[in-house]
């Protein structure tokens, strides 16, 4: 069975929020130009007007449509997963910027559905359809097999969003080489849309019960499995979806309670920062074990995993987070993964 093999860096795209009305800017001006595919941020202060730029790979201004950025961005990583190539896509800004509203979407009507949902509708109708894009043999007696996971992980504590079970579980590896897996996390076989929606409207419900936690990243994974006609596993892949907590720094004076949790969520994402950090300069060292959120995108950072990182901006937010968050986004495109296929001896 073929082996594909090649490296890409890391996509970051960026999608901007539309204005809430009522909300007010500081003294700058955050414009986007779709020629250059830039950001272009002008700051005035003491007379003075300065002009910050950022390009990046694509960037959506506010009319944009979940279809168009599933079609640009997502799409192309639901073909690689048919070549047991997996991929994780993460919804990373600030509080409030349309994260879950990207991944996951507005209602139930078909114009308003997230990335998860049109993804897996097109996972599954592909299966259905036995139109494989051509990257698979199509032969009768193969089998596509779906499975899915939903979690959280708040203070670095992981909780099965499709168990009844409130138990934390645990992050393995297998050996030093091996990617992290979680222990005993609940895999549900998925055979139809109506079957994914059941899953993934318990997994929220669980999520959004649990309203004491404020700050939870959010996982969902879909695991697709090819069997040959003895039931052999031969390929294997997953697409994984990460809702990121609000990146944003603090500054009001929160309960000590809120400030412990804080402290975690901020632990995570230096530790994200870091292994950005160290794989940007080519570091040996990847401090992936500082974290359950790093161990976890270990793949897709610097791994063997195609990785997409949707940026949401909010421009009616401070200055100085709007920098951040662009400087974060910028940092993380220039990270390479070296993506190859996974195959089963048979
Ligand atoms: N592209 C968009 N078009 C229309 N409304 C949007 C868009 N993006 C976000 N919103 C609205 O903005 C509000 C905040 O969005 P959302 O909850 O997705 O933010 P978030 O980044 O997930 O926030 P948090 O980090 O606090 O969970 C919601 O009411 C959402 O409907």
């Amino acid at each position: 069975m073929e082996q594909i093999n090649f490296d890409e860096y890391i996509r970051v795209i960026i999608r901007k929020k539309p204005l809430t009305l009522g909300k007010s800017f500081g003294n700058f001006k955050v414009c986007i130009n779709q020629v250059d595919n830039c950001i272009v941020i002008k700051q005035s202060s003491d007379e003075q007007e300065k002009t910050y730029l950022y390009n990046f790979d694509t960037i959506f201004d506010e009319t944009c449509t979940q279809q168009q950025i599933y079609r640009n961005a997502i799409s192309p990583l639901i073909y690689s997963l048919f070549q047991g190539i997996s991929a994780t896509i993460w919804a990373y800004g600030q509080s409030g910027s349309g994260k879950t509203y990207t991944l996951i979407g507005f209602d139930d009507k078909h114009e308003n559905l997230g990335q998860i949902f049109l993804s897996a509708y097109e996972i599954l109708g592909i299966i259905k359809s036995k139109d494989y894009f051509n990257c698979v043999q199509q032969q009768d007696f193969e089998e596509f097999v779906v499975y899915m996971s939903i979690y959280t992980l708040s203070n670095e504590i992981i909780n099965d969003m499709l168990s009844d079970n409130h138990e934390s579980l645990k992050i393995k590896q297998q050996t030093q080489e091996e990617y992290f897996y979680i222990e005993s996390i609940t895999k549900l076989k998925i055979s139809n849309e109506q079957e994914f929606l059941d899953a993934l409207h318990k997994g929220i419900n669980k999520k959004n019960l649990n309203n004491k936690i404020k700050n939870q990243y959010f996982f969902v994974d879909i695991f697709l499995q090819r069997f040959d006609q003895d039931q052999k596993l031969i390929k294997s892949s997953f697409l994984r979806f990460i809702d990121f907590i609000g990146c944003q720094r603090t500054k009001r004076n929160y309960s000590s309670e809120y400030q412990r949790e804080i402290i975690q969520v901020y632990t995570s994402l230096c530790a994200f920062n870091r292994v950005i950090c160290q794989l940007q300069n080519l570091n040996a060292h990847i401090p992936y074990r500082d974290s359950q959120l790093t161990k976890l995108m270990k793949s897709s950072l610097g791994g063997n995993s195609r990785a997409l990182m949707i940026c949401n901006l909010n421009i009616q937010q401070d200055i100085d987070e709007i920098h951040s968050l662009l400087r974060s986004a910028k940092n993380v495109q220039e990270v390479k993964n070296f993506v190859w296929s996974k195959n089963y001896i048979l």
